[in-house]
């Protein structure tokens, strides 16, 4: 298992860290543009291994031969927002660049798994996806965990339980109109509206909806990169291991939640081919509503990239 990780900042940095420590691959690729930095990055990483017991080769370079025939690219690459942005305030910038960098790794590997972070998420992973060729069940973004596990982290902190316990779905769109799904959230089963009243619920839904620039606003000069890269990580790992989790990540739909043709974040059996299946789950009218609009949202956002992606 060869795992490259375009963009050597916070999030790539991170999880490339995160993905040698738990030896998910032989070999970890940091590749960004700055000269030293990858480099410089991996060999300290490398070094890492000695004490945190790890034996995965990390290699940092500026040169996407040495990306050649990886398994898996983790998209880390690209500007990140700072106080006052929007998500979509990164759009053009990012979209030139994930262009190039999909174009640049699609040149030395023939058929991997792409796994998109850039923002915005949703349009990024679509951009991958047009620039790529590959099949829609190879190119996935990843917002839906970092989302879940924000909201999952809220609802502990109320209950004073652990997260582990938790399962909650955040579906839709990585931006203001994500939609964290209330039904199917539940601690060891048990509904969460049976546990918290209906204004609490009401705060963690909006806390998670702004959970990125809560962070945005406190770091003030980037973004969120923990639960990020080890979002990121799950994921890789459950394709890694094909466990055939059931996450919510970015797919593109065609038809399914009656959006089509948008990439959007829902439900995915995740295994060694990527989303092996997309689980259309009951929605309430109003969920659904807002699902759809969300998906709007993010077509419009494509659809601007015409020219771009021509
Ligand atoms: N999907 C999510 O939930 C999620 C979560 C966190 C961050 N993000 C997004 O991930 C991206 C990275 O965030 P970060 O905090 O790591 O930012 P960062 O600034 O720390 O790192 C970005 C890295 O990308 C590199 N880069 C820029 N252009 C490049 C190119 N053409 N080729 C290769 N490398 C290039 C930069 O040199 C930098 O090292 C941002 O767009 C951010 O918004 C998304
Ligand atoms: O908020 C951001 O800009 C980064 C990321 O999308 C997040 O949710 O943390």
């Amino acid at each position: 298992m060869k795992i490259t990780v375009i963009g050597a900042g916070n999030v790539g940095a991170t999880a490339a860290l995160r993905i040698a420590e738990k030896q998910l691959a032989k070999e970890v690729v940091l590749i960004d543009i700055v000269e030293g930095i990858p480099q410089g990055k991996a060999l300290d990483m490398y070094e890492s291994g000695a004490v945190a017991l790890f034996d995965t080769c990390v290699i940092g370079s500026n040169d996407y031969k040495d990306s050649a025939d990886s398994d898996i690219i983790l998209i880390t690459a690209g500007l990140a927002r700072k106080p006052g942005m929007t998500r979509e305030d990164l759009l053009n910038k990012n979209a030139a660049i994930i262009r190039d960098v999909t174009i640049q790794v699609m040149k030395y590997s023939r058929n991997p798994i792409i796994i998109m972070v850039s923002n915005p998420l949703d349009v990024m992973t679509y951009v991958a996806r047009k620039t790529s060729g590959l099949p829609k069940e190879r190119v996935i973004g990843m917002a839906g965990v970092l989302d879940a596990a924000r909201f999952r982290s809220f609802i502990a902190e109320a209950l004073n339980v652990s997260m582990q316990d938790i399962n909650a779905f955040v579906l839709g769109g990585h931006g203001d109109s994500m939609v964290p799904v209330v039904k199917y959230t539940n601690v060891a089963g048990i509904p969460l509206t049976e546990l918290l009243p209906q204004d609490k619920i009401d705060a963690i839904v909006e806390r998670t909806r702004n959970g990125g620039i809560e962070i945005v606003n406190l770091l003030k000069t980037g973004s969120a990169f923990y639960a990020p890269a080890a979002s990121a990580v799950e994921m890789i790992e459950a394709i890694v291991k094909d466990r055939k989790r059931i996450l919510p990540c970015t797919t593109a739909l065609e038809g399914q939640y009656g959006i089509d043709n948008v990439y959007c974040g829902v439900p995915v059996k995740l295994g060694k081919n990527g989303v092996e299946q997309i689980l259309e789950i009951n929605l309430s009218p109003s969920e659904l509503e807002a699902l759809q609009k969300s998906a709007a949202e993010v077509k419009e956002n494509c659809n601007s990239l015409a020219a771009l992606l021509a």
